[in-house]
């Protein structure tokens, strides 16, 4: 028999068939979305509160009696002590039975308890070593159990700035890192792009964190290495098609948001006259570049295919801004790239964590543009590397973490363009389950990233979110129950909504994330003002 807590209140009448009233005493401090056991002779079923009300009996709409006791300084008292708190509930689980509980049964707190075997009989879960223990059931100090098999259907992670994301994902990240499978220790491999350095730290000083399951661990920056915790990011274009990379080409000039198909077309023309093992030779290196501005300016053929010499001087300029930052600033080119399918191979086997830190510190000056390429080849040697892998009959995962995912799959409402990235992500979002990919989208606004993928997550952890995003986060999840989506726009930083496929729960449920001082220290995380403002600063 499932273990319960304390008595709290009694059901006072059962409406619906999963929609109970009852009394809870004042003295528990309850929250909307917190779960409860209710306890109908030897049945048990469980609750998820609603709505709730403090009621006094002296309160009635129609009889002012509240008004005249109020001058009474007594009256707090005895208003105190006849308060109770009327609540709403539905139940969400039956343990072995089917019924309904009667006016009369027990609202009982969630137990303390929380060995093995009563998290199996709570979630209905044969082997809880399987499962991933995720914070706290709010108001209880029960984990929420995680179902690592369905991490291949994706996750979301959004809630607005300061709504605790990245310390949720740190959190997460922390977990997956240290698995322990049939006494085995083992890890999810994973691939984070990380907008703020937020991870870097598990590269270096909080290592340790992040290692249990792990031999390898890599931080990648866009500059020269500063120790040997870092390693130049360098990519591969002959994963791209001719299209592709005129088309970023062209957009590097206006900043990313326009591309003039006229000046892309005749770059896309002069590059597939080339064979596509040699675009890291002719468009990674300064020499190259100027092989293709003369091809542009010295061949007939484009001007007989309809091209102006205006078109023709614009793209030559484009290879100008190209050669300039890609090249020369960033070095980002090279035929032996440092994120390669023998390195994925290394993630893999030794369930590895790549850091791509794309923050001020890692990436110093290096636009959205860039990211965006950078974010679309490793999406595309992901899905090469893992299709092949599928094919010769070994199934394989790896986890690609995408921070401020709205800048790579940005949705119509959203001023940017990402069609390098948005083609490759949401090709491995659809293929993702067939061939090991797990993403794991982060952002702040889900009302701009891309629908189509944003309906391709199946399970999703909500911070608290803006206003305006309470309708794109609604119908990716398939709904939210009232109580929960009510409070979604002021949920106190530490708390977070999971819902889908991984929660062992299969409803929604208000979680609370325990704070680490260790994992809460990273570049992101706020330090209260008034402490810094008193800090030594000579030190
Ligand atoms: N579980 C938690 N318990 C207590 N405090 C927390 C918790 N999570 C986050 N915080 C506090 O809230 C601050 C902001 O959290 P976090 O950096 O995760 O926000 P964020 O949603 O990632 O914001 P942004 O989008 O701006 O990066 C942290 O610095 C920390 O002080």
């Amino acid at each position: 028999m499932l273990a319960e807590g304390k008595t709290i209140g009694i059901v006072l009448q059962k409406s619906e068939a999963n929609s109970i009233q009852g009394l809870i005493t004042p003295e528990y401090e309850v929250s909307p979305g917190q779960l409860f056991l209710i306890k109908d002779n030897n049945k048990l079923s469980l609750a998820r509160l609603e709505n709730y009300e403090y009621i006094n009996e002296f309160y009635d709409e129609k009889i002012p009696i509240v008004k005249n006791i109020l001058s009474e300084n007594t009256s707090f008292d005895l208003l105190n002590m006849n308060t109770v708190i009327k609540a709403e509930m539905s139940i969400i689980k039956r343990y072995g039975h089917n019924s309904s509980p009667m006016p009369g049964s027990l609202i009982k707190a969630l137990p303390e308890e929380k060995d093995e075997n009563f998290l199996s009989e709570f979630y209905g879960v044969k082997n809880v070593s399987d499962y991933v223990k995720y914070g706290r059931l709010a108001g209880s100090d029960i984990p929420l159990l995680l179902d690592l098999n369905s991490v291949t259907m994706h996750v979301g992670i959004f809630g607005e700035t300061g709504s605790g994301k990245s310390y949720d994902m740190r959190y997460l990240i922390y977990l997956l890192s240290n698995l322990k499978i049939m006494g085995k220790n083992t890890a999810l491999p994973m691939i984070i792009i990380d907008a703020n350095g937020d991870y870097a730290d598990f590269a270096t000083i909080n290592m340790d964190l992040v290692s249990g399951g792990r031999k390898w661990i890599k931080k990648y920056v866009i500059r020269e290495p500063k120790s040997d915790t870092e390693t130049r990011l360098t990519i591969d274009l002959s994963l791209f098609t001719p299209k592709d990379l005129a088309d970023f080409i062209i957009s590097l000039k206006y900043g990313g948001n326009e591309i003039n198909s006229l000046q892309s077309n005749l770059l896309d023309y002069v590059i597939s006259q080339h064979d596509q093992k040699e675009y890291n030779n002719l468009l990674g290196k300064e020499e190259g570049i100027s092989l293709i501005q003369q091809e542009i300016s010295s061949n007939q053929n484009i001007k007989e295919l309809g091209f102006s010499s205006s078109t023709a001087r614009a793209v030559i300029s484009a290879l100008e801004i190209f050669k300039d930052r890609i090249i020369k600033r960033y070095k980002l080119v090279s035929n032996s790239s440092s994120i390669n399918e023998q390195i994925l191979d290394v993630i893999w086997k030794e369930k590895g964590l790549a850091i791509i830190d794309f923050s001020a510190d890692g990436s110093p000056g290096v636009d959205i543009p860039t990211k965006q390429l950078i974010v679309s080849y490793i999406s595309r040697l992901l899905l090469n590397y893992l299709t092949k892998a599928k094919y010769s009959g070994s199934q394989r995962l790896i986890a690609f973490v995408i921070e401020e995912a709205q800048n790579y799959i940005p949705s119509n409402d959203y001023p940017i363009s990402a069609n390098i990235t948005k083609e490759s992500l949401v090709t491995l979002a659809t293929q993702g389950r067939k061939f090991g990919v797990s993403l794991f989208l982060v952002s702040q606004r889900p009302a701009f990233v891309d629908k189509y993928v944003l309906s391709m997550l199946n399970t999703f952890f909500f911070h608290r979110i803006y206003h305006e995003d309470l309708k794109y986060v609604m119908s990716a999840s398939g709904g939210l129950p009232e109580s929960l989506a009510k409070g979604l726009t002021s949920l106190d930083t530490g708390y977070v909504i999971v819902s889908g496929l991984m929660s062992a729960l299969k409803v929604p449920a208000l979680v609370r994330i325990p704070w680490d001082p260790r994992l809460g220290s990273y570049a992101g995380s706020v330090e209260r003002i008034d402490r810094v403002l008193i800090e030594d600063s000579s030190k």
